[in-house]
């Protein structure tokens, strides 16, 4: 409990923009060239959200485990654990790959899983990584999740608990490569630069659902970055289809 009021203290609940707070209420927004991300802010009931918190904060056997990042080994900035139907292929992600636990081991995921599929029909998720971030010392870094078994243009949902912490998404930069060249100018001078556009921020709220889709992981990268001051603890599901 003092947990729940301690989340409340440190992130007001006020939404940023009231319109589009209201139950079953989402939004899409065309990031351009066929990728898209679709944001349910009251995807699940806050009620319904600190059950499912409590659950998994006390049941899910959370690691941390040792990763490697630009060649260099680092113990990954958050909790996480793994969760995907029998007989997929494994994940590997910065040269680690977690032991994958079954469906069957934990029931409120599978309570999860059916609500996310109820809301996004034509999908059928298998795998679903799962991270804690303890606090705002925990965070993801820059990263797309454009591992191979996911396919092309895979198709991610990412559930939200607890702590509210904000969610970036920035265009990769484009590559021009040496073979159109047509003048001496180095390729990396008449790349493209970001502009206002190329950056979305989302504040992901206690069961919220965002949805990334279409190219969104070939052309843009996401990240959850630290937040001095933030003691409270979030939990975020990512349901993925894995190709068999
Ligand atoms: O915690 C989040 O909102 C994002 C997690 C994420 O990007 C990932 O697990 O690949
Ligand atoms: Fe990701």
């Amino acid at each position: 409990m003092s947990l729940r009021l301690r989340t409340l203290s440190v992130n007001p609940t006020s939404p940023a923009n009231p319109e589009n707070d209201t139950a079953g209420k989402q939004t899409r927004f065309d990031l351009g060239n066929g990728s898209e991300v679709l944001y349910v802010p009251r995807f699940l009931p806050s009620d319904k959200s600190w059950e499912l918190f409590d659950y998994l904060d006390s049941h899910i056997p959370w690691t941390r485990p040792t990763i490697r990042v630009f060649g260099r080994s680092c113990v990954q900035p958050r909790d996480t654990c793994y969760v995907a139907s029998a007989g997929l292929p494994d994940l590997v992600y910065s040269g680690y790959s977690p032991r994958a636990y079954l469906w069957d081991e934990f029931p409120p995921l599978k309570e999860i899983l059916e609500m996310v599929h109820k809301a996004l029909p034509g999908n059928r998720f298998n795998s679903l990584l799962l991270n804690r971030y303890k606090g705002g010392n925990d965070y993801v870094g820059w990263h797309s999740d454009d591992e191979k078994l996911y396919g092309s243009a895979p198709e991610i949902a990412s559930v939200s608990f607890g702590c509210e912490r904000e969610f970036f998404l920035k265009k990769k930069p484009s590559k021009i490569s040496h073979a159109v060249r047509t003048d001496g100018e180095p390729a990396s001078k008449r790349a493209r630069k970001n502009t206002d556009s190329d950056q979305r921020s989302f504040m992901l709220k206690h069961g919220s659902m965002l949805v990334m889709r279409g190219y969104t992981q070939r052309d843009w990268i996401h990240s959850v970055p630290k937040r001095a001051k933030v003691e409270a603890v979030r939990i975020n599901l990512t349901f993925r289809h894995v190709l068999s």
